[in-house]
């Protein structure tokens, strides 16, 4: 003590400071009177408050004891040391025993708290001021200022119900926005009254946290109404799938239908060179690469042989164009335009002797035309398109289905028979090909007929088969008229390449072919091979077929043939 008060007179209030950390054993007497008389509700409430702040919250019971710590310093320099001494023991005390309490400790509470929850809501003015946290801490630690604080203690309870009517109702349909505001709040009320209102303030409490779950619903039906737009959304799909979609694919299959209804307003020679356009393109170019910048030598010509044979003309119309070629330029710069025009001269050559047209002997009634070849080249068609023009000439034409094998042929058959005005003669599907051309011949000639014209099978996958049926169809025509038939057509499809020489071969040796027409000139690009059957067959070529249509049956004529497939003008 002595040490003490030398250096308070010695070294003044500076060093008063270190004095009370060096000097902390001995303290002078507490006047407890005074303490009592400032907090004498503290002092029974804080062994309990210590219990709520240690079960509650640790943040919560540090506010209650600085306060305590607080009050020390009133005294001034004797109560600020003794202050932290008592207080420190009390917390570690309670904190066991208050374990259990704390729960007990809020049922009791909640009685009376129940009562100033009424008024709460009446006196929600004046509370406004009370309810912020600040007050509670502070009627423990200012004991002094007890009238400010004091008050605030009851009108803490009420305030902290009033923030709980407030978000029940009012606060729940607002938006979420609003509850960060409010949770400021309940973190500073719970400390001291929540014990007595949290069973009803927590129940209320909770509402506004769960305010995102009520929202949740609400983007729940925005999810819900997406579903009603794609319930008006059917009406789109209604007619798009019921009619866009339909008339596209009629249109579709219509259109190309239609397409080739006005292409008899081009002429045939048209039609002719521009589905000639493609082998024509490939014969020119590929001379064209052949004699670019060079001299014709053995070497130029041997290319040349090689170019026209790829391009079906043959082996003898190739050496034809090359002898022409080496015989009059042999060493000199061709150009690919005079060996273009060579070549159509050689190949009309070739054609000319072939290229004739039809002769119908009308004194034979009928005149018997056998069509022959292999399924698909056209026979029916072509059938009709002849039957049209010797219709279209005057001429009385009865057809006979002899194609007894195929259901769609004799259908397709009487078609034809109604667009050229001609009777067809048919029979039950599998019937003898034979029996039914006599009694189309003995039909025909019962109704003065001037042309008879038979159908037949195209079967090449029984050669035996079917040579036996053309052979008894030419022996029992035979019977009626010795010269019968008047003519064998073969139909010679010109995209099949150089099978059709084959074909030929066979059907000339079965039946008899004393002409041909080539089929299907349009869009080929192997036009050649009529110049290579003519030259090795040399059999009349009396019209070619350059479309599907009733009038795209034509002459035959070598020199446009010639000049158009030798890209010549
Ligand atoms: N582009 C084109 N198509 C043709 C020509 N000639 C016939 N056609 C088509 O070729 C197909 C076959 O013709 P058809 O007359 O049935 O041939 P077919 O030899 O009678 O055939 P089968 O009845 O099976 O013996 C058909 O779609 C015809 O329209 C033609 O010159 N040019």
């Amino acid at each position: 003590m002595a040490g003490f008060f030398k250096k308070i007179f010695s070294f003044g209030k500076k060093e008063v400071v270190e004095e009370r950390v060096d000097e902390t054993a001995p303290l002078p007497p507490i006047k407890w009177d005074q303490l009592d008389a400032l907090k004498p509700e503290a002092d029974q409430a804080a062994p309990e408050v210590l219990a709520r702040d240690e079960q509650q919250s640790v943040a919560e019971a540090a506010p209650a004891r600085e306060p305590a710590l607080e009050l020390a310093p009133a005294p001034l320099p004797e109560e600020p040391t003794p202050a932290p001494e008592p207080t420190v023991p009390p917390e570690p005390e309670p904190i066991v025993p208050t374990e259990p309490e704390p729960l007990p400790q809020p049922e009791e509470e909640p009685q009376p708290a129940p009562e100033p929850e009424p008024p709460a809501p009446e006196e929600v003015p004046p509370a406004q001021p009370g309810p912020s946290p600040a007050p509670e801490p502070a009627p423990e630690p200012v004991p002094q200022e007890v009238p400010a604080p004091a008050p605030a203690e009851p009108e803490i309870a009420p305030s902290r119900p009033e923030p709980q009517p407030e978000p029940a109702p009012a606060e729940v349909p607002t938006p979420p926005s609003e509850v960060p505001a409010e949770t400021p709040v309940p973190i500073e009320v719970p400390p001291a009254e929540t014990p007595s209102v949290e069973p009803s303030a927590e129940a209320e409490i909770a509402p506004p946290i769960r305010q995102p779950a009520p929202v949740e619903p609400q983007p729940i039906l925005a999810e819900i109404a997406p579903e009603p737009d794609a319930l008006p959304s059917p009406p789109n799909p209604a007619p798009a799938a019921g009619k866009v979609t339909v008339s596209k694919k009629v249109e579709q299959k219509a259109e190309p239908v239609k397409a080739p209804e006005p292409a008899p307003r081009r002429s045939w020679f048209q039609r002719m060179r521009e589905g000639l356009a493609r082998s024509s393109r490939e014969l020119t170019g590929n001379i064209a690469g052949v004699f670019t910048k060079r001299k014709l030598d053995e070497e130029t010509l041997l290319d040349l042989e090689d170019v026209l044979i790829r391009a079906d003309l043959g082996v003898e119309t190739a050496l034809r164009v090359t002898d022409s070629l080496a015989s009059s330029r042999y060493g000199r710069d061709v150009s690919d335009a005079e060996v273009r025009a060579v070549m159509a001269a050689e190949v009309e050559k070739v054609l000319a002797p072939v290229a004739r047209p039809l002769e119908l002997d009308l004194s034979h009634k009928p005149h018997v035309v056998l069509v022959v070849g292999v399924n698909g080249t056209g026979k029916t068609t072509t059938i009709g398109k002849l039957a049209a023009k010797l219709t279209d000439g005057g001429l009385k034409v009865m057809l006979a289905a002899g194609d007894t094998f195929r259901a769609a042929a004799i259908e397709q058959l009487k078609i034809w028979g109604e667009r050229t005005k001609s009777p067809v003669i048919a029979t039950k599907l599998g019937a003898d090909a034979a029996g039914l051309a006599y009694d189309a011949f003995e039909k025909a000639k019962e109704a003065g007929s001037d042309v008879l014209i038979i159908d037949t099978a195209g079967r090449l996958q029984n050669k035996t088969e079917l040579m036996a049926e053309l052979e008894k169809i030419v022996r029992v025509l035979g019977k009626l008229d010795p010269e019968a038939p008047h003519t064998v057509l073969q139909t010679v499809d010109a995209t099949t390449g150089q099978n059709a020489l084959n074909q030929v071969e066979i059907f000339r040796n079965v039946a008899g072919v004393n002409g041909l027409v080539m089929t299907k000139l349009d869009g080929t690009a192997r036009g050649g091979i009529l110049v290579a059957i003519a030259a090795k067959h040399r059999l009349p070529v009396y019209f070619i077929g350059v479309g599907e249509q009733v009038d795209d049956l034509e002459p035959f004529s070598a020199s446009e043939f010639a000049r158009a497939i030798a890209g010549v003008a």
